[in-house]
């Protein structure tokens, strides 16, 4: 059976590319890395929307930055790729994915499938994340660092505030996960699932 995407998918992973766009702009700023809302967005986005559309609003997210609009933490444009902070970006498509696939093998998801899907996610983002900053800082920025360095301004300054928005994505998602219509790919944008 072919799949396409209906209106409505299309929509929604517009939406959270948007959404994480906004969580970009509510931020602290921290030493080297930026305290921000974006991973609320991921969490939500493979939660709700599945692995492979969760992943599509995030690859959404990073080619419309790529492709100039100011929609990171620092802005946009292809040379954000030697931004810093790049690996994150690329660790909320993966980690949407995850979070989406993990919770595709969940009949009926309750608080404790969210909670390990979204806690997995994070451990993805850090992963990317913190290897892409030390790897950056110590090559082509060359400003050279320690990986405990690394390890303390991308992972613990942050991870606190991202274990909060873990607990608060899943209980969100409980609670919206039963009014999303599945699978999204072939549903019409009047909620109706296509056979
Ligand atoms: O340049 C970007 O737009 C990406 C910023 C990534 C910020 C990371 S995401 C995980 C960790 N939690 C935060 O609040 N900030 C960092």
């Amino acid at each position: 059976m072919k799949r396409s995407l209906s209106v409505y998918s299309i929509s929604v992973v517009s939406m959270f590319a948007a959404l994480t766009a906004v969580g970009a702009f509510i931020k602290i700023p921290m030493p080297v890395i930026p305290f921000t809302l974006q991973i609320l967005f991921v969490y939500l986005a493979g939660a709700l929307l599945g692995s492979k559309l969760g992943a599509m609003s995030q690859m959404l997210y990073i080619g419309i930055g790529l492709a100039g609009l100011p929609v990171f933490s620092s802005g946009g444009g292809l040379s954000y790729i030697f931004q810093p902070t790049f690996g994150y970006l690329i660790g909320f498509a993966a980690a949407s994915f995850v979070i989406g696939y993990i919770l595709e093998r969940c009949n009926q998801p309750k608080l404790k499938h969210f909670l390990f899907a979204h806690f997995t996610g994070l451990i993805i983002v850090y992963l990317f994340g913190v290897g892409y900053l030390y790897l950056s800082l110590n090559t082509w920025i060359g400003t050279g660092i320690s990986f405990s360095a690394a390890f303390y301004s991308g992972f613990l300054l942050s991870v606190f505030g991202d274990l909060l928005l873990c607990f608060g994505a899943s209980l969100l998602s409980l609670r919206l996960y039963k009014s999303v219509p599945r699978p999204l790919v072939n549903v019409s944008y009047s909620g109706e699932a296509k056979g």
